[in-house]
């Protein structure tokens, strides 16, 4: 479970009586979540989300996924909005470790989604692009084609234990994809970890996108592949065409793909896949024993990224 830092019930309590949501009523650590510690707080207010940022944020970055948030949702788009305290501070430090509280959103995510899902979740995808257009905060990729290969090499010597020749392949891979890929996209704000566990749905309607921590400036159909990675594959990680059509089409229809996005597609497919394999590579070849947190399979996503290798184009992902 994802509860690093333990508040104590006194300094929560200080803590909730700067905002002005009411007393205290009770809280709770939320089990799921990989990279920070969140915190169910109920308030005389309502619900909120309590956040204590980790080590792998850098408290530097905190004020631009902040600031995205109140952007997002100041265009009406569904996403937690972080709540200011009395001195109007919306970034505070609890037990040592940056804290913002956030408004809670309804919903759940859905752990086999379906076609109307994706179709959903395209169209959300394209209205969270379009509301980001004129915020003016900057965030390079921290996990862009150049940062792969020094998470890669930390740990390609341990690689062929998960699988024999697995290390060979995925240097060639690097290879390709550092000399091939696309630099002239249009680019804009993407939420660039846009997992079936960050997004909320009522029914097959979306409610809320969480988890902005991985957010930057970058191609925005990246943002796309990074999707097709994460919705469009079946358990026995079969490629579902039918899904990527439903989210690609709802995604063109609010935001039109310009040719030179549509032709990047299967390159952007696989570099998102490799950068969700050396991840979570790291992470399994890393993993102290007896930790709470389960890491993530690394070979699905060798696995996806085979399947886009052989992909020639954006039609076998059902776009026409
Ligand atoms: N604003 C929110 N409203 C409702 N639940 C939330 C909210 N933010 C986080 N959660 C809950 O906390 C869990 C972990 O949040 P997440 O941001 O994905 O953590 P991490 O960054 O550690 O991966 C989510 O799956 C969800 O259950
Ligand atoms: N989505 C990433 C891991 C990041 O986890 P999250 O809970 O912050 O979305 C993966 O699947 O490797």
């Amino acid at each position: 479970m994802a509860v690093y830092t333990e508040v104590p019930d006194e300094a929560l309590s200080q803590f909730v009586a700067d905002y002005e949501i009411g007393a205290l009523l009770s809280f709770k650590g939320i089990a799921e979540g990989v990279e920070n510690t969140n915190y169910l707080v109920h308030a005389e207010a309502g619900n909120f989300i309590l956040t204590l940022y980790e080590k792998r944020v850098n408290p530097a970055d905190l004020p631009f996924f902040l600031e995205l948030m109140e952007h997002l949702s100041g265009k009406g788009l569904t996403c937690p909005l972080p709540v200011r305290d009395r001195n109007g501070e919306a970034l505070r430090t609890l037990c040592g470790r940056p804290a913002a509280l956030m408004t809670f959103l309804d919903g759940l995510w859905v752990r086999r989604p379906g076609v109307e899902h994706c179709r959903a979740l395209g169209g959300t995808l394209a209205a969270m692009h379009k509301a980001a257009l004129d915020f003016p905060g900057q965030r390079r990729n921290a996990l862009s084609v150049d940062d792969w290969r020094p998470i890669f090499a930390a740990v390609a010597d341990r690689a062929d234990t998960l699988q024999p020749g697995l290390a060979a392949e995925m240097e060639g891979e690097l290879r390709f994809l550092e000399t091939n890929w696309p630099k002239h996209l249009p680019t804009g704000i993407i939420h660039a970890d846009l997992f079936p566990d960050n997004v909320f749905f009522l029914d097959t309607r979306v409610s809320g996108l969480i988890d902005f921590y991985f957010a930057c400036r970058d191609a925005l159909a990246y943002d796309i592949a990074v999707c097709l990675n994460a919705w469009c594959f079946e358990p026995d990680l079969s490629f579902n065409v039918t899904k990527a059509r439903a989210m690609l089409t709802a995604y063109a229809g609010r935001r039109r793909l310009t040719g030179d996005e549509y032709d990047a597609l299967p390159i952007l497919a696989r570099g998102a896949a490799m950068r969700f394999f050396v991840t979570r590579l790291y992470d399994w070849l890393n993993h102290p024993p007896g930790a709470f947190v389960r890491p993530k399979d690394p070979l699905e996503y060798a696995r996806r990224l085979r399947f886009h290798r052989v992909v020639r184009s954006a039609a076998e992902y059902g776009l026409d």
